[in-house]
């Protein structure tokens, strides 16, 4: 089977190497610019110290590439979801499965819309960061969850090392993921790697405003959450408070990242890219309006991010918290 991987850049160059070097026949699909610097092949690298390398994967600018394709893996950030889903179209085998890779709750009905069938969802739970020309580096746990289809290859993700698990329902899987990438925000604006930015309490102590907000939307309105940590969602607020020798002790694994990794998030401001946020912070603020609420929290780092595109700033912990507090009203 054919795999074509829409948008070639972190997760899917990764995403899309490590399957081809497990002999998956993949073609890429993106934009010049990540064609030359993926020409020299792919070298792919992960926390637990592999490495893998690929000649240059097949290449296309356009959605031509995936005519033929039974696989197609969505990897673009959320804003350009209904612009692939336009491209796609025309060029889409009529019996190709899609799947999102993408953050946020409402890519696969974006895509599905534009495509005018069904796109399964998808969650990559783990961190890939840059690490120059063609080099990709895993630098946390976490796997690939999907929606369960019988064309999806299964022994190949295997081999890839990226076994899948599957959900009858990803909508629980979805959220609790959003949960996480509430920390995109705080660690863009923090300037600091993943790793030195949960260490920091004041900032954990921000990333749980933001949390409860989301989880306390999501009680009102009924939706469930997967438990994608040792530890159940609802929890994650009160043990991010923790003094840091109690967290280290608890959550120990939520510091086990590459030391260089920083969101998505942080990549876009350092990229002079759009930033995320209207899929994952704006969600929040659209579920707070749907159950007639506010989320204060959420809306405030989204305009503190949007102010750092112009205005580039790092945050200490304690003047984000201070701020964040205030935002909430207290
Ligand atoms: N990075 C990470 O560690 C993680 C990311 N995610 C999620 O995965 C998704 C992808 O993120 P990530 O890989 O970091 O994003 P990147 O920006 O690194 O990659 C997306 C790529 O798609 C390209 N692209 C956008 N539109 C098109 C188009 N119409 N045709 C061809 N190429 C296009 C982009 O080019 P250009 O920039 O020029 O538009 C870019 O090269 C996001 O939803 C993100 O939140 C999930 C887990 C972890
Ligand atoms: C893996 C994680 C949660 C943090 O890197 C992420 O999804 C992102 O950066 O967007």
């Amino acid at each position: 089977m054919r795999i074509a991987i829409y948008g070639a850049g972190l997760i899917g160059a990764y995403v899309g190497g490590r399957l081809a070097a497990a002999g998956g026949d993949v073609v890429l699909i993106g934009r010049a610019r990540s064609r030359a610097a993926l020409a020299g092949g792919l070298t792919l690298t992960d926390y637990t110290g592999a490495r893998i390398t690929t000649l240059p994967l097949p290449f296309a600018e356009g959605s031509e590439g995936a005519a033929g394709a039974g696989l197609v893996l969505i990897c673009v950030k959320s804003r350009a979801s209904a612009a692939v889903a336009r491209e796609l179209g025309p060029h889409l085998a009529p019996g190709a499965l899609v799947v999102s890779l993408q953050n946020g709750i409402g890519n696969a009905a974006v895509l599905a819309e534009g495509l005018g069938r069904p796109v399964l969802p998808g969650m990559v739970g783990f961190n890939v960061a840059d690490q120059g020309p063609g080099h990709f580096h895993q630098g946390s746990q976490g796997g690939l969850h999907m929606g369960v289809d019988p064309r999806l290859p299964l022994d190949l993700f295997a081999r890839a090392g990226l076994p899948l698990t599957l959900h009858a329902d990803m909508a629980p899987v979805l959220w609790s993921k959003l949960l996480m990438n509430l920390n995109n925000a705080v660690n863009a604006l923090s300037g600091l790697p993943l790793r030195e930015e949960l260490a920091t309490r004041d900032f954990r102590r921000c990333l749980a405003l933001a949390q409860e907000e989301l989880l306390a939307l999501c009680a009102e309105a009924g939706q469930p959450l997967a438990r994608l940590t040792p530890l159940p969602a609802a929890f994650l607020p009160k043990v991010l408070r923790l003094p840091d020798p109690l967290f280290r002790l608890i959550a120990g694994n939520m510091l086990k990242i590459d030391p260089l990794a920083r969101s998505s998030m942080a990549d876009d401001l350092a990229s002079a890219r759009p930033p995320e946020l209207d899929a994952l912070n704006g969600e929040v603020a659209r579920l707070a309006a749907r159950l007639n609420r506010t989320a204060p929290v959420n809306a405030r780092l989204s305009r503190l991010v949007e102010d750092a595109t112009t205005t580039p700033d790092r945050w200490s912990g304690e003047a984000l918290l201070a701020d964040l507090q205030r935002a909430r009203g207290g």
